[in-house]
């Protein structure tokens, strides 16, 4: 840890596209090229049968996947990070570290795939999850046990944006449980407005398919961890299962990642707008970065943005239907984080993997309307969105 923040001289937006390998930290390239080659090889020449270099196969280890880690590590403040074939990859490893008859704590709302990947645990390796309302701190409290092993936190929430205390969950869980790891999904934020491993997180992991690329072109996942030991065991599953990033993935990751700022800045502040214009539509509308959320200011306290993805109920299912159907230039597509505009029905898409049983037990709205925000001109977002709402009718039902 001490280590990654010796590293950081200059303002996020700058760190994420200033690569120094002055340190002697990372692989180096004979030529000196500005955007680190694609290692597209499988395997390394040794010199010898005992004598192999810094690489020997690239399951184990590849020059292009480690420029990418040793560069997200230094964003997200952790000694280490790995890069896996996606988000969901990335949680797998994880709940390796977990055994059968330990347990796992988590929010009641959260990813459709994250509640399913849990849910198999439960029924093939008797790891049961306690899902809570993780946006009271203190209900963690009689869960906890010396059973517990993992407690998973998404903040904002996908797709309610609801919030979660960092610092004071991971207090608490530390205190009581000091066996527990306390791991943040912090895909909806990216390191460049949120960095849980500086507010008392032990892991972090992204999809990398959303904000850290930009640009739907590619599937990858981010683990960072601010421990050696929990490093190590995290790379002997990734190497023992073979789920590394490919050479070229990493160079895709690594291009979007050095344009997340600008893209975040614009997306953001174009999601600002559209949440404003919702509400003062009178629609329930969930986004962090407004006053009325009721967790405005513990969010503003962990993160330095609201982010661009917002959620917003229009009443009615079918409402929310035609209404989705009616846009033009919001795309009706899964996933977030691209630069381009989108727009879903979690219940219908995202989040359908929740039996609808479950989603009714965690009061999760079936009309939710989720909008994740790009960098398109925002009148032409505003004006897209105004006339689905009133030709769907969603704008004189709710007024
Ligand atoms: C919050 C969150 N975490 C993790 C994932 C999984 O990422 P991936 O699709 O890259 O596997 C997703 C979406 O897929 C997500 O929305
Ligand atoms: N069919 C997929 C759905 C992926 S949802 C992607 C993303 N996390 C989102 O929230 O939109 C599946 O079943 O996993």
């Amino acid at each position: 840890m001490t280590d990654t923040i010796a590293r950081i001289k200059y303002r996020p937006a700058t760190e994420l596209v200033y690569v120094d390998n002055s340190d002697g930290k990372g692989p180096k390239d004979n030529y000196n090229a500005a955007s680190m080659p694609i290692y597209q090889t499988a395997t390394f020449k040794q010199s010898s049968s005992t004598q192999m270099g810094e690489y020997d196969y690239s399951r184990s280890g590849n020059p292009t996947r480690s420029h990418v880690e040793n560069h997200l590590a230094k964003i997200m403040s952790a000694k280490r990070s790995f890069v896996v074939n996606s988000g969901m990859t990335a949680l797998d490893v994880i709940t390796r570290l977990v055994k059968a008859g330990e347990e796992v704590i988590a929010g009641n709302d959260l990813y459709g795939g994250t509640n399913r990947l849990l849910s198999f645990l439960a029924t093939h390796n008797n790891v049961k999850t306690h899902h809570i309302d993780t946006t009271d701190s203190e209900t963690i409290i009689p869960y906890l046990s010396e059973k517990t092993r993992l407690v998973l936190l998404e903040t904002p929430t996908n797709p309610l944006m609801r919030i979660a205390d960092i610092p004071r969950i991971s207090e608490i869980v530390h205190e009581r449980c000091p066996n527990a790891l306390v791991v943040v999904d912090n895909t909806m934020m990216s390191p460049y407005l949120q960095r849980p491993l500086e507010l008392g997180a032990d892991i972090v992991y992204h999809s990398g398919t959303k904000y850290l690329s930009g640009h739907h072109d590619l599937m990858a996942g981010v683990v960072a961890v601010k421990e050696d030991s929990i490093a190590e065991k995290i790379y002997y599953t990734i190497n023992a299962t073979g789920v590394g990033l490919s050479p070229f993935d990493c160079w895709l990751l690594m291009r979007g990642v050095k344009t997340l700022a600008v893209r975040m800045d614009r997306q953001q502040a174009n999601a600002i707008q559209i949440a404003d214009f919702l509400q003062s539509h009178k629609f329930k509308v969930h986004y962090p970065g407004l006053k009325t959320h009721p967790q405005y200011e513990l969010h503003a306290k962990m993160s330095s943005g609201p982010g661009a993805v917002l959620s917003f109920e229009t009443g009615n299912v079918e409402l929310s239907e035609k209404l989705v159907e009616l846009t033009r230039l919001w795309g009706i597509s899964v996933s977030f984080g691209c630069v381009n505009s989108l727009i879903s029905m979690p219940c219908r898409m995202s989040h359908a993997s929740i039996p609808a049983e479950v989603r009714a037990a965690r009061a999760m709205p079936e009309d939710l309307i989720r909008l994740c925000v790009g960098i398109e001109d925002v009148d032409d977002l505003l004006e897209d969105l105004y006339h689905a709402l009133t030709a769907s009718g969603a704008l004189k039902l709710a007024n």
